[in-house]
């Protein structure tokens, strides 16, 4: 694709010209691309060609330390609202979701190819202080905010050290801070030590940016058809055990806690990549990859508790440049960062409840499904005005024929029908 060439270097209307020689565009598939284009997105990205649009939807009941939020989702999962909201809802019924963060730092590492490691690591001793000053002078505003904390010397392996260095970021999530710090100390490892820097980069491991959240749920908004809620608590909390040793289980337990944290991430402008890789490292940081919540049964009723990092911001990055983001903050109303965490570790929680709830009662599909269907018959064609016409079609029908090929079926036989003027 020669045509390609300089791709970034084009205007707006160039890079559209030749993406339309190089692929098949129809004029429909144009005036989607012109109906979503938005100057702003076009200086966050490179090579930008057009919003995409992803629904945002609001779950409901969802009390954390004592308040209640409407929490803005984006995600095109259906029932993944739902299921934050039935959580919440359970949740609510024991008094709501305790939460608190156990510290608001980000970490990042100079990482030094080193050839003498005792003189690392003795130079390092002795200029602990003015590392951490290089660090501050780097980004002297940060005082406003937070401030660097500590700086750590660690050795990686017989040819690598790295210089940990801890920075309370405020209420930003702070990479782009902690990068510009990081980068001014390995200029002054090369200009004073003469040993070559491999790297300088934030850490998203994200160990010293982690938050609780707890909450207890009685046993009577457990309880599910012939299912008294005391069993039904006993089958989550066995659940989560499971969950706790079996790494194939800990992976959809855990994305199912994401479900709700990484639709609330997106929701307020802020890097999802970054919490995901936060969540997942933390999740195997004793070696064998678990799930990030525990439940058990009480004599009061079934207690959740969730613990992970959460690296995110209310400042900075895109979280006050997308224009629905900022809507978004208005919606959920938190002040701090520290709040953003203990609001999106109490949606984790509930997220994890409402699922493992259907799980081991109901099983996925029966609320999963009810609310899919809607989107098989979206994807058959249906018009807004027909989906519940072919939704309720096709839960007439057997279940193993509510599947995409007669919603598609549905939705010709209501096309004929309206052609036929019935
Ligand atoms: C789907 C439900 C909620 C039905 O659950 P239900 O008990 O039949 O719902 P309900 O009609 O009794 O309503 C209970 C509450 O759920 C909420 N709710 C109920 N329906 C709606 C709706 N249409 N729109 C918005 N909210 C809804 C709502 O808050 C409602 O309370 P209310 O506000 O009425 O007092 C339940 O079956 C559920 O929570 N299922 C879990 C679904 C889920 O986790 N979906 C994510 C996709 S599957 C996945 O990726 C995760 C997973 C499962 O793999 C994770 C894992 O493996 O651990
Ligand atoms: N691996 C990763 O996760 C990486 C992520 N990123 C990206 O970095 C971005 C986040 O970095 P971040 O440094 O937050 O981005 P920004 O530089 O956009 O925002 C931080 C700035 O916000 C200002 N600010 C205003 N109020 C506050 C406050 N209360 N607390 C703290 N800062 C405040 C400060 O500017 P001032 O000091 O001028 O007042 C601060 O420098 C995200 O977009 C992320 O995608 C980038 C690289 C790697």
């Amino acid at each position: 694709m020669e045509k390609l060439h300089g791709f970034h270097r084009k205007s707006y209307a160039d890079r559209l010209a030749t993406l339309t020689e190089v692929v098949p565009l129809s004029p429909a598939d144009l005036d989607v691309i012109n109906r979503h284009y938005n100057a702003v997105s076009g200086d966050l990205i490179e090579n930008y060609l057009t919003d995409y649009g992803l629904p945002e939807g609001i779950a409901t009941n969802l009390v954390v330390n004592g308040r209640e939020y409407l929490v803005p989702m984006v995600v095109e999962e259906p029932s993944v609202i739902a299921a934050a909201s039935n959580g919440a809802a359970m949740l609510k019924r024991g008094g709501g979701i305790t939460a608190h963060a156990e510290s608001r730092v980000l970490t990042g590492e100079v990482i030094i190819k080193a050839d003498n490691v005792l003189a690392i690591q003795d130079w390092f001793t002795n200029q602990k202080a003015a590392i951490m000053e290089t660090a501050l002078r780097a980004h002297p505003s940060i005082t406003k905010y937070g401030g660097v904390q500590d700086v750590e010397f660690n050795i990686i392996d017989e040819a690598h050290v790295s210089l940990e260095l801890f920075v309370d970021v405020g209420d930003a999530m702070g990479a782009n801070t902690l990068n510009s710090m990081l980068e001014a100390v390995a200029e002054q490892i090369e200009a004073e030590l003469g040993q070559p820097v491999l790297m300088s980069i934030l850490s998203n491991f994200g160990d010293h940016n982690v938050v609780i959240a707890t909450g207890m749920v009685p046993f009577a908004a457990l309880q599910r058809g012939e299912l008294s809620g005391e069993t039904v608590a006993t089958r989550i909390a066995e659940a989560a055990d499971v969950a706790n040793i079996y790494p194939k289980r800990a992976a959809t337990h855990n994305k199912g806690i994401m479900n709700g944290i990484d639709a609330v991430v997106v929701a307020t402008g802020n890097d999802w990549r970054a919490v995901e890789s936060a969540a997942h490292s933390f999740a195997a940081r004793k070696g064998t990859y678990k799930g990030l919540s525990k439940w058990r049964v009480t004599d009061g009723g079934l207690e959740g508790r969730i613990r992970l990092p959460i690296p995110t911001g209310i400042v900075g990055g895109a979280t006050h440049v997308l224009e629905m983001s900022k809507v978004n903050y208005q919606i959920l109303g938190i002040q701090s960062a520290l709040e953003m965490m203990n609001v999106l570790a109490g949606v984790g929680l509930a997220q994890n409840l409402a699922a493992l709830k259907a799980l081991v009662t109901d099983g996925i599909q029966q609320g999963h499904m009810r609310l899919q269907l809607k989107s098989l018959a979206l994807t058959a064609g249906a018009t807004p005005a027909q989906v519940n016409q072919v939704v309720s079609a096709l839960q007439r029908l057997p279940k193993h024929e509510q599947d995409l090929a007669h919603a598609h079926q549905l939705v010709a036989n209501m096309k004929e029908d309206d052609t036929d003027g019935k």
